[in-house]
């Protein structure tokens, strides 16, 4: 049903009237879109005020970068756009961030921004918050529209959702100048104009041909390999994407977010003898993941010496040969694609060399034992691992918690240690290693899923996006937050020779993230030794109230993020030296 603004009030031409508020929540109800991640404020106050009252839930953050990393995730776990409001200018640019984003990761999203009139703007005669926002926007998004008439609200929507999933995913804006919103129509009018989408995300089936070449390759190799990137995890296509793997008995090493996809426990799983599988493979079959930083390009020292063949799967043409030869491209949606590949293979397919499965069974078993006596020690402070050790097991006995993780020390080691074993429950940096993604992406995963969050986060990384625990107290969600206090950023140690200012790296020693929390309602905890810890998470876990912990780690564990490819600056500095 039309959302009614008001009824005209001339004698005799009673009609019932729409605005552009009003149309604007028509457009986003129509279209399933039932949540908006706002901050309010000039000229959007009054929008989410009536988008709540009209049913939408609109949950308000402290930051408009927070409520778009909300919005991006949101899109990613659903697979419907995730919306983001924010006011003009300052606001828009915050959520600007978390737009390029959603662009960078895939994730569909929409930023809606409130703007001001074109008519002052375009003469820059000094409007309130005046700026193009729409200029600034296009180039970090997958499309931008600016609806500048009332009746165009339907349309307008209409391409940001289409856009915003189709094909390749990523993130829309969509420019609301301030009189739209006071643009009065009637409101059969609007109801006419009102688009609802549909099929916005059409199955794009891989040519035959595509998956011939693909299987062939992949059955003549001796020691083929599976990669899954996150954009097979965003396709649900689950199942699926098990029966391939299990039937073709390649070993799979899921990215980072692609774990769970298949448990981390799974014979095949190869996540902990990494090295070993990326150099040692013949052939590889990326699905859903790009050949980027993360994956050294495909080429280099991280691949070895022989020569490789890659087959990829992806909905983007263009992705394919971007880094490397691709052999065997195959676009198309990937459940799509591995459904046809499952129906290809038929009855004779045979599993790869046992020589080649054996191999990296005896270097996972390797590292796993390597691992597994540093993740009990109960060391006081704590180590990474001893912390970690604890967390490893909360995910094991709540496998549908999700688990959002960011940092430096805190993300590497985590990625490794904790298991998972559902898909979609590891949220994280994503594609470039962002800090800030934390509090908003722990909320929108709590609000989206209804499971419980366990948010691990390094004290640097939290800092970025703190004061949503306000945020989290307010909408009493169930999300525990760990800090791995160690002081500072990679290390809380390190001293400035030069004059009486604290060093770059570190932060107030001994500071108590845990009265954050407590400061607005919830439950701070400060755990000094795993014991400590895994109590405090266990209870937080039962009682999915808001807390807080803060895990006392020794400010001398961590080491610079010297993992990421060549960028290690300490390396810089001491070749320098
Ligand atoms: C690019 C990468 C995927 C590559 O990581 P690698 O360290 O090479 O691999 P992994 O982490 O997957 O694994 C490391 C090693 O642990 C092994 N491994 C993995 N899992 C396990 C388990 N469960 N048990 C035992 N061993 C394991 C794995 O086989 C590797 O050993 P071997 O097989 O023996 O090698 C990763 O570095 C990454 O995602 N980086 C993103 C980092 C990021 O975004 N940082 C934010 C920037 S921080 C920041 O802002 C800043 O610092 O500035």
């Amino acid at each position: 049903m039309l959302n009614t603004a008001t009824k005209s009030e001339a004698p005799g031409t009673e009609q019932e009237l729409t605005d552009g508020f009003h149309l604007v929540i028509d457009a986003l109800k129509l279209n399933g879109i039932n949540t908006i991640y706002n901050v309010p404020g000039i000229p959007i106050t009054d929008l989410g005020r009536m988008a709540q009252a009209a049913g939408i839930r609109v949950i308000s953050f402290r930051h408009e970068q927070n409520a778009g990393y909300a919005a991006g995730i949101a899109g990613y776990l659903t697979k419907k756009p995730g919306v983001c409001l924010t006011v003009s200018a300052p606001g828009f640019l915050n959520g600007l961030t978390a737009l390029a984003h959603a662009t960078t990761n895939c994730y569909p999203m929409i930023l809606v921004s409130g703007s001001s009139e074109r008519e002052i703007v375009d003469l820059q005669q000094g409007d309130y918050e005046e700026m193009d926002q729409l200029a600034i926007a296009k180039p970090l998004c997958k499309a931008a529209y600016r609806v500048l008439h009332a009746q165009d609200i339907g349309i307008g929507f209409a391409r940001a959702i289409r856009a915003a999933v189709s094909g390749r995913p990523g993130g829309v804006y969509l420019d609301l100048p301030a009189k739209l919103f006071g643009q009065v129509m009637s409101a059969d009018a609007g109801r006419k104009s009102l688009v609802k989408v549909i099929d916005a995300a059409p199955a794009q089936i891989p040519s035959p041909a595509s998956v011939k070449r693909a299987l062939d390759v992949l059955k003549s190799a001796k020691r083929p390999l599976i990669i899954l990137g996150k954009g097979a995890a965003y396709a649900q296509a689950d199942e699926e994407i098990k029966n391939f793997v299990e039937k073709s008995g390649v070993p799979f090493l899921p990215m980072s977010m692609a774990k769970g996809l298949l448990p981390d426990t799974h014979p095949q799983c190869a996540g902990a003898a990494r090295s070993t599988v990326l150099k040692e493979s013949e052939v590889v079959l990326l699905i859903g993941a790009r050949l980027n930083w993360l994956l050294s390009h495909g080429k280099g020292k991280s691949w070895g010496e022989a020569p490789k063949k890659f087959i990829q799967v992806d909905i983007e043409p263009r992705e394919m040969d971007s880094n490397v030869e691709i052999v065997a491209p195959v676009v198309g949606d990937i459940g799509s694609v591995v459904s046809a590949f499952n129906q290809a293979m038929g009855a004779g397919w045979t599993a790869p060399p046992a020589e080649w499965t054996k191999a990296i069974s005896s270097k996972r078993e390797e590292n796993v034992a390597k691992m597994a006596p540093k993740l009990m020690n109960n060391k006081s402070p704590m180590d990474y691992h001893g912390a970690l050790g604890v967390l490893k097991n909360v995910i094991k006995e709540y496998p549908e918690a999700i688990l959002v993780n960011e940092g430096a020390n805190t993300l590497d080691l985590a990625r490794g240690v904790i298991d998972m074993y559902r898909p979609r429950k590891r949220l994280d940096v994503g594609t470039w290693g962002v800090m800030g993604i934390g509090m908003g992406q722990a909320i929108a995963a709590a609000l989206e899923t209804g499971h419980p969050v366990l948010a691990v986060e390094g004290d640097s990384a939290f800092g970025f996006s703190g004061m949503e625990v306000e945020t989290i107290c307010r909408y009493n969600l169930p999300i525990c937050v760990v800090i791995f206090n160690n002081d500072g950023i990679y290390r809380g140690t390190d001293v400035n020779g030069a004059n009486a200012d604290p060093a770059t790296t570190v932060f107030v020693k001994g500071a108590r993230y845990d009265k954050m929390m407590e400061a607005f309602g919830g439950i701070g905890v400060n755990a000094t030794s795993p014991d400590e810890l895994k109590r405090a998470v266990n209870e937080a876990m039962k009682s999915g109230k808001p807390t807080l912990i803060n895990a006392v780690i020794d400010p001398a564990a961590g080491s610079e993020s010297g993992r990421i490819g060549n960028l290690n600056p300490q390396s810089v500095l001491q070749k320098k030296k």
